[in-house]
């Protein structure tokens, strides 16, 4: 975890999306650990609740774990609901959940398009859209949706979920756009290989990470916690002149 403190997250309403694991469990710490007051949205139920009650014996409010399925639209709008009734108006919101599922081309249907899409995209715009409104009314915002790099390396095995996560530099484009205005700024984080448990069991072996490496400036395997820095900054004041901007964090490969 970054050593850096920002005194402005403090007793701040934030919220996470896919914070049960991986980068976004790495997240629900990072804000946690700057006293912020944290929700995080999983479809992981048990993961999402060991999580909670962990972090929230060492920080300073309880981290709160609402179980929902982001592709679900109204229950999205009723969790955001609930985490404002809880915990006043959100000022930060991390757009992080994914499903980086591997797809043959000529296999690719109607409907597993539609699913990856809405499990790679439309709960972007949808989160933001019902987040948005309490942070007008706390006068401004932050929120930092997580792209991918892979979009940009000509990978053939996921281009729906590459298709999604190049729609995702628009998507902050556009809402950086509409809602500067409103001093909600809108940023993407582009990371790299990060090697979480759900890479390693699903896609990693210690060659491929080995390999990935080697096409890296930066000869080291990225984890979890090379997201949060970024992410806290891009939410902080330090960034207050930043909206609209992909900050790639991949060790230098691009
Ligand atoms: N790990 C990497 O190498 C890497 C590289 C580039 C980009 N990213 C991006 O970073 C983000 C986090 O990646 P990660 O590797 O930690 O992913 P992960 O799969 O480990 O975590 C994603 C989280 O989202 C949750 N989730 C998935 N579908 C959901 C749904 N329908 N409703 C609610 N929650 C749901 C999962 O349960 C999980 O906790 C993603 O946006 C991913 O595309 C990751």
């Amino acid at each position: 975890m970054p050593t850096a403190q920002f005194p402005e997250f403090k007793d701040r309403a934030v919220l996470v999306t896919g914070g049960g694991s991986g980068i976004g469990a790495a997240i629900v710490e990072g804000f946690a650990r700057q006293g912020a007051k944290v929700s995080f949205i999983d479809i992981a139920e048990t993961a999402g609740r060991e999580l909670a009650e962990r972090l929230s014996r060492e920080t300073a409010h309880p981290v709160s774990f609402h179980h929902a399925d982001l592709r679900d639209i109204e229950a999205i709008r009723s969790t955001v609901d609930t985490v404002i009734a809880r915990s006043g108006p959100i000022r930060v919101l991390v757009n992080n959940a994914a499903w980086d599922d591997r797809h043959e081309f000529d296999a690719v249907t109607e409907v597993y398009w539609d699913n990856n899409q809405a499990v790679n995209l439309r709960h972007v715009f949808f989160t933001s859209q019902a987040v948005v409104p309490s942070m007008r009314t706390a006068g401004g915002g932050a929120i930092i949706n997580m792209s991918s790099i892979a979009f940009k390396l000509n990978m053939g095995g996921f281009p729906a979920y590459a298709a999604a996560k190049a729609a995702v530099v628009g998507l902050t484009k556009s809402m950086a756009g509409r809602l500067g205005p409103e001093n909600i700024r809108v940023n993407c984080i582009l990371p790299g290989m990060v090697v979480t448990e759900r890479q390693m069991q699903l896609w990693l072996t210690e060659e491929s990470i080995a390999s990935s490496v080697e096409d890296q400036c930066l000869k080291v395997a990225l984890k979890p916690d090379a997201i949060v820095g970024p992410c806290l900054f891009l939410a902080s004041d330090c960034a207050a002149a930043m909206t609209a901007q992909s900050l790639i964090v991949d060790g230098g490969v691009l």
